[in-house]
C-alpha cells in the first residue's frame, strides 16, 4: 500500500463531508498477544479506519515492538499507520534511528510526544534529549522536512503538569507553530469540556483539526480506577447511570457503548472531522459504537458474528482468564483484553492482544505511590538506621515475623493496602478471613484468594457475578509468598493430596509444579449459554505475573527504606529467597484448602485423611458454600 499523510486523508474526508474514525493500539506484553493483535488488526481493517496508531511504551519500554507492529500494520495489514514517538529517555541518536526506520518502512505519520516517565519516576529530560514535544516537532521538521505528517497531543482538561489550562493551550499552539498538522486529545467524558477547549484553541489561532480521543467504558471497576487516577472529570449523570448496573459487567459494557454513541453524535454535530478510539486493543465495543453511529455497513460487521469466529477456531483461546492480576488495578486496566469477549472474565489472557504492559498513559502518567509515599516519615529505628517509615504498612519491620504481621494486619483489616492489593479484602473473603490471618501470621504471606463455591445464585451479593438467573462455582484458590523451607514442606505434603494443584516459583525463576494444564477456577451456568469459564490458573501467565509480583514487593515496599537499613536488608532477602506459590483445591465440593497449612504449622508432614487427600470424603468445611 502506498502510504499517505493522514492530514491529506482528513482533508479528502472533509471535502466529501464524511466523518472518519481511527483506532489506537498498544504493543501487547507477550509474543502470543502480538500475534493475536495482528489477527485483530486484520479483522478491524474491514471497518476501514482512516488510520491506526501504535503507542510508544512509557520510557521507550516498547520501542522495538512499536516499530515492528507499526511496520507490519502499514505494510502487511495495509492500514495507514501512525507511530507514537516520545522524548522520554531518548537521546537524539535514538530518535533519528526510530524516524529513519519509520521512513524506510514507509510510515509517514508520527504522533510526537514528550512522553510519560518510566514507572515510579518523575519526568526528566536526558542529556542530549528534548524537554518538550514542541522540540521534537521542530526537530522532525528540520531534519525530515515535509516527509512526515506530525500530530500532537491536546488536553481538554489541561495536562497534569500544567500551571493553567490557558498556559497549556499556549504550549499546544507552540507545537502547532513548530509544524504539527493536527491534534488528538486525551480522553474525556464531558463533551462540554471538549467543546470549550476547541473554542479556546480557535481563539488563540490554532486552526488545525482537533480530533477527540474516546474510550468506551469496558468495566465499572476499570473505569472508576482509571478516571480517578487520571483525574478525568466524569459528569454526575454517568455515575448515576452506572450505579444500578455496576455489578453487571455485560450491562456496563452495553452502557459504555450507548454513552460513546451519544458522545460521538454530539461531537460530530459540534463539527469534529473524526473520532479517535482508544481501543485498548479490544474490538467489540468500538464495533458496536460504529454500528450505533451507522458508520459501518452490515457487510463490514458480518465477519464478526459468533459463528464466524468459532469456525476460525478462536473460541477456546479466548476463554482463558488467568487469575493472578485480580488485585492490580493498573495491570487490570491494561490487561482486561479478555473482558471484550467474555463479560465475566477477570484478568487478561496472556495470549490476548489486550494483554499489555503496566504503563498506561491514559492514567495520565500516574503511578500509584509506593506503600507510604503519601504519608512517609523519616525516623530512626532501634538499630540506629535512619529510614522512611511507610506508615501505611505500620512500623519498619525488623524481623520476618514483623513482615508476617503486616500481611496478617491487612487481612484483619487494620492496614488498608499492600503492594499487591490496592483496596481492602472484598466481601468475597469474609468467611475465610480468620484462616487468612492465621496463614499470614505463620509465614504464608497471602496476596490473593477465593473461597470454594459449589453453586450459588449468580446474583448472590457476596459471591455472585455475571447478571441474573445463573449459578456460579469456584474452586478455592490461595496465592502467597513462603520461605524456601515452608515451600519444600508444602510440596512434600501435597504429594499426598491428589486434588491439590500448585505452582511455585522464586524470583530467579526456579519453578516447581505438579500440573501442566490450564486449570478452570471459576465458572458459571447461565440460561441459554454454554458454560462460562471466566477465570483460570495458567502456568505461562503465572510466570509473567511473578516478575511483577516480586517487583512490586521491591518498588512499593523494600525500596522505601534506606539501602543500609535493617528493614531493607530483611525485605530484600525475603524477595530474593521466598517463593511465590498458588494452590488450587480442585475439590470444590468438600475440600478444605486450609488443612495443609494447619497441619504444617502443627508439624504434621502429611494429611491424616482429608477430603483433599482422597477427593471423596465429605467433611465440614468453613470455606465452601452451597445453594
Ligand atoms: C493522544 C495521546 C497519545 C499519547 N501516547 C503516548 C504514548 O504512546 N506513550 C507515552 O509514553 N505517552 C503517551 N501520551 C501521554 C503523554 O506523553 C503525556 O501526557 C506526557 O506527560 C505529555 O506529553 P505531551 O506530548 O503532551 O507533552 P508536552 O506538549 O511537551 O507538554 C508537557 C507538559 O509541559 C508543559 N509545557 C510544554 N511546553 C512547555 C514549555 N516550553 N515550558 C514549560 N512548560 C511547557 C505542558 O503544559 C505540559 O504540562 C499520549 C497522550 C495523548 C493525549
Ligand atoms: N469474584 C468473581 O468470581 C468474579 C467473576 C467475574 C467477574 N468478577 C468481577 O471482577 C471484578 C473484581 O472481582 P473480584 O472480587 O474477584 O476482585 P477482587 O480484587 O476483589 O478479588 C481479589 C480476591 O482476593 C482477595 N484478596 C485480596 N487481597 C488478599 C490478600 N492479601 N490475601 C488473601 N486474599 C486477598 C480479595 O478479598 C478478593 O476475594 C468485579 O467487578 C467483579 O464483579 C468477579
Amino acid at each position: 500500500m502506498t502510504s499517505m499523510k493522514i492530514i491529506d486523508k482528513i482533508q479528502k474526508k472533509k471535502e466529501s463531508n464524511t466523518p472518519f474514525y481511527s483506532f489506537e493500539y498498544f504493543p501487547p506484553k507477550t509474543m502470543e498477544g502480538v500475534q493475536n493483535l495482528y489477527d485483530r488488526l486484520g479483522r478491524m481493517l474491514l471497518f476501514e479506519p482512516l488510520f491506526i496508531d501504535i503507542t510508544w511504551g512509557a520510557g521507550g519500554s516498547t520501542s522495538a515492538l512499536t516499530l515492528e507492529i507499526a511496520e507490519k500494520a502499514q505494510n502487511v495489514c495495509g492500514l495507514e499507520t501512525m507511530m507514537h514517538l516520545t522524548c522520554t529517555n531518548m537521546p537524539v541518536s535514538e530518535i533519528i534511528y526510530a524516524l529513519d526506520k519509520a521512513k524506510s518502512t514507509g510510515i509517514r505519520n508520527i504522533l510526537a510526544l514528550r512522553g510519560d516517565p518510566p514507572r515510579g519516576e518523575e519526568w526528566k529530560k536526558i542529556e542530549g534529549g528534548f524537554a518538550y514535544a514542541a522540540d521534537l516537532v521542530r526537530f522532525i521538521r528540520e531534519k525530515y522536512g515535509d516527509y512526515f505528517c506530525i500530530s500532537v497531543a491536546g488536553y481538554p482538561e489541561g495536562h497534569s503538569d500544567c500551571v493553567s489550562k490557558e498556559e497549556d493551550i499556549r504550549y499546544l499552539k507552540e507545537k502547532v507553530d513548530a509544524g504539527a498538522d493536527f491534534i488528538i486529545t486525551q480522553l474525556f467524558y464531558d463533551c462540554d469540556i471538549f467543546c470549550e477547549f476547541v473554542e479556546k484553541c480557535r481563539s488563540v489561532g490554532i486552526n488545525c483539526p482537533i480530533i477527540p480521543g474516546i474510550m468506551p467504558i469496558q468495566t465499572y471497576a476499570g473505569f472508576v480506577r482509571m478516571t480517578t487516577l487520571s483525574k478525568t472529570k466524569v459528569p454526575q449523570y454517568i455515575m448515576d447511570n452506572l450505579e444500578p448496573i455496576k455489578d453487571n459487567d455485560e450491562e456496563v459494557k452495553k452502557y459504555g457503548v450507548r454513552l460513546c454513541v451519544e458522545m460521538s453524535k454530539r461531537l460530530l454535530d459540534f463539527g469534529v472531522e473524526g473520532l479517535h478510539f482508544y481501543t485498548l486493543n479490544l474490538e467489540r465495543s468500538v464495533r458496536k459504537v460504529l454500528k450505533g453511529l451507522q458508520l459501518v455497513t452490515p457487510d463490514q460487521l458480518s465477519p464478526f458474528l459468533p459463528w464466524a469466529q468459532s469456525a476460525a477456531g478462536n473460541r477456546l483461546k479466548e476463554e482463558v482468564r488467568p487469575i493472578f492480576w485480580q488485585n492490580r488495578p493498573r495491570s487490570y486496566i491494561a490487561r482486561t483484553g479478555s473482558w471484550d469477549e467474555f463479560p465475566n472474565g477477570r484478568w487478561g489472557d496472556y495470549r490476548s492482544p489486550a494483554f499489555g504492559d503496566l504503563s498506561d498513559y491514559h492514567l495520565g502518567g500516574v503511578t500509584p505511590p509506593p506503600g507510604g509515599s503519601a504519608n512517609n516519615n523519616t525516623t530512626t529505628t532501634t538499630t540506629g538506621d535512619s529510614v522512611v517509615v511507610p506508615n501505611i504498612y505500620g512500623d519498619s519491620p525488623q524481623s520476618e515475623q514483623d513482615v508476617y504481621n503486616v500481611f496478617a494486619s491487612y487481612c484483619s483489616g487494620n492496614i488498608k493496602r499492600l503492594p499487591w492489593n490496592d483496596s481492602p479484602l472484598s466481601l468475597e473473603s469474609e468467611n475465610i478471613k480468620e484462616q487468612l490471618v492465621f496463614l499470614n501470621k505463620n509465614g504464608f504471606l497471602t496476596i490473593n484468594s477465593q473461597p470454594a463455591i459449589n453453586g450459588l445464585p449468580s446474583t448472590d451479593k457476596q459471591h455472585g457475578w455475571g447478571g441474573k438467573n445463573g449459578i456460579v462455582y469456584k474452586k478455592a484458590y490461595i496465592e502467597f509468598f513462603a520461605s524456601p523451607e515452608n515451600t519444600l514442606k508444602l510440596i512434600e505434603y501435597f504429594k499426598k493430596c491428589p486434588m491439590i494443584t500448585y505452582h511455585a516459583v522464586n524470583r530467579k525463576g526456579d519453578s516447581k509444579t505438579n500440573t501442566k494444564g490450564t486449570n478452570a477456577v471459576t465458572w458459571g451456568i447461565f440460561p441459554g449459554k454454554e458454560i462460562i469459564q471466566p477465570t483460570v490458573v495458567d502456568h505461562n501467565s503465572f510466570m509473567v505475573w511473578k516478575d511483577e509480583a516480586f517487583a512490586l514487593w521491591e518498588t512499593q515496599w523494600s525500596s522505601t527504606y534506606s539501602p543500609s537499613s535493617t528493614s531493607r536488608t530483611l525485605l530484600d532477602s525475603m524477595i530474593n529467597n521466598y517463593y511465590l506459590i498458588n494452590i488450587v483445591d480442585n475439590n470444590f465440593i468438600n475440600g478444605n484448602i486450609f488443612q495443609s497449612f494447619t497441619d504444617l504449622v502443627n508439624n504434621l508432614s502429611s494429611p491424616v485423611l482429608s477430603s483433599s487427600s482422597n477427593g471423596i470424603q465429605s467433611s465440614t468445611t468453613s470455606n465452601t458454600a452451597s445453594i
